[in-house]
């Protein structure tokens, strides 16, 4: 299967810029002096360090950051939703509505399942989740999913230190080609039906792909305004990327652009988290494996500075208290992405709520992990053993039928 993959191809004097970069996951609809407070203690939690800017400079004049310019993003797809709602009802009311039949050929069946079959072997819980949605969103959300993998393979798979700028180039163009309607294979095929069909805008797909060129380019963090936008480009992106297809329930009172914001927060938690369990991973050059991403430092050099720690303290991968107080204000800053997701779940479609749980739940016990190893991320891989794993799926499914108003079973469609 692998080969099939690989076939393609805030101190405080920084507080000021730091806090505005919260502020654009604070919702909209607080007042800026609320969102003001709510960032501040954000801040507070995240570094360490309370935030002394005045509140006037930060209203007045806010520099634009990185969560600022991730947020226009947001608005666009939610956006792009609104417009696809309309103009999907009108070519119901004309008659137009042709996606049926054009779903149904065995090419395109095969395609789709071959998506299936990736995902069961490299998400095998994600792939059972996916059993709860009606055909037709389950292997939309497969189809998406494959082209991630795929992605970031490229920077991540055996292959990856052959990759280089002009072949993440070239697999853009295959972006823009499948986006219209020229698929260059099977996996292509299904995903070029799937966002004609979904209302799933380019932007989310092409960051992803920035996210993989900022990977080959830099390695250094320079603070966590920087480590947000590379988040956002390799994992913020694919909650925007599913929520268009996973769907919000018709009956939910929230707004379009909080469910994306709390998609874009979820995949921001997911990647934190990944960052702060393979801190070992990535820095081991003890390691036999050749690894691509060896030698890089995922973390905010501003707050390891801050904690009295250097590159070289991580390289030596040794558990001492400054380095366990960072990782307490790194993962108390990950578990408030991961309260900020949990917002949205609920206003998910019914079916789509079980599998974004149960990735949730799942990803948000390797903090625990990270805990219970008493902040050895150099030495020991924290993991979720599979009895927490498997108590999690009840649990997931017990959030998925309380928490939302409309009822889990969605009737199959296709
Ligand atoms: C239900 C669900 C989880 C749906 C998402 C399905 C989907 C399209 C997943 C693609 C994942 C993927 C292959 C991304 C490529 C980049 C990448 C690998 C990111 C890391 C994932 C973890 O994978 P892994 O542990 O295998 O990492 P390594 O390659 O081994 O390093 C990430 C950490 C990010 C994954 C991000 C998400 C799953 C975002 C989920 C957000 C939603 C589904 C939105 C939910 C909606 C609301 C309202 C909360
Ligand atoms: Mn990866």
């Amino acid at each position: 299967m692998a080969g099939v993959l690989l076939w393609v191809i805030c101190p405080t004097e920084n507080a000021s810029f730091a806090t505005s970069s919260l502020l654009s996951l604070v919702p909209k609809s607080c007042s800026q002096e609320r969102r003001y407070s709510k960032v501040c203690s954000r801040l507070k939690f995240s570094t360490g360090v309370f935030a002394t800017a005045s509140l006037s400079s930060v209203v007045a004049n806010p520099p634009r950051s990185s969560e600022e310019r991730v947020y226009e993003v947001v608005l666009k797809q939610a956006a792009l939703v609104k417009e696809q709602k309309k103009e999907r009802i009108l070519d119901v009311i004309a008659g137009n509505d042709q996606s049926e039949s054009m779903t149904r050929g065995d090419l395109l069946n095969e395609a789709y399942n071959r998506c299936g079959d990736v995902c069961a072997e490299y998400a095998k819980t994600f792939y059972l989740g996916t059993l709860l949605m009606t055909p037709e969103r389950r292997r939309a959300v497969w189809a998406i999913y494959v082209w991630c993998r795929r992605t970031d393979e490229l920077v991540d798979g055996p292959n990856a230190s052959h990759i280089t700028p002009k072949a993440l180039d070239r697999w853009e163009q295959r972006l823009d080609d499948l986006f219209e309607g020229r698929p260059y294979d099977m996996y292509d095929a299904a995903l070029s039906i799937t966002v004609s069909k979904y209302p799933v805008d380019i932007q989310p797909f092409k960051d992803m792909i920035n996210g993989m060129r900022m990977d080959l380019k830099k390695s250094r963090y320079k603070d966590f305004d920087e480590l947000y936008l590379y988040c956002y480009y390799v994992a913020g992106t694919v909650g925007l990327m599913s929520v268009p297809v996973m769907g919000i329930a018709p009956d939910s009172k929230a707004s379009t652009e909080s469910v994306y914001s709390a998609a874009l927060a979820l995949g921001i938690a997911n990647q934190l988290t990944n960052i702060l369990r393979d801190v070992g991973e990535e820095n081991a050059g003890w390691l036999v494996v050749v690894s691509a991403r060896r030698g890089r430092i995922y973390l905010p050099q501003d707050e390891l500075a801050q904690a009295g720690l250097s590159d070289e303290d991580i390289f030596k991968g040794k558990v001492t208290d400054k380095w366990r107080s960072f990782m307490r204000g790194q993962i108390k800053r990950a578990r408030m992405f991961f309260d900020e997701a949990e917002k949205g779940v609920a206003e998910l479609n019914a079916a789509s709520r079980w599998p974004v749980w149960a990735s949730l739940l799942l990803y948000k016990q390797i903090l625990d992990a990270i805990e219970v190893n008493d902040y050895d991320n150099f030495t020991k891989r924290a993991y979720v053993g599979k009895a927490k794993k498997f108590a999690s799926l009840p649990i997931a499914y017990g959030r998925a039928l309380m928490l939302g108003s409309s009822k889990l079973a969605e009737p199959a469609r296709s």
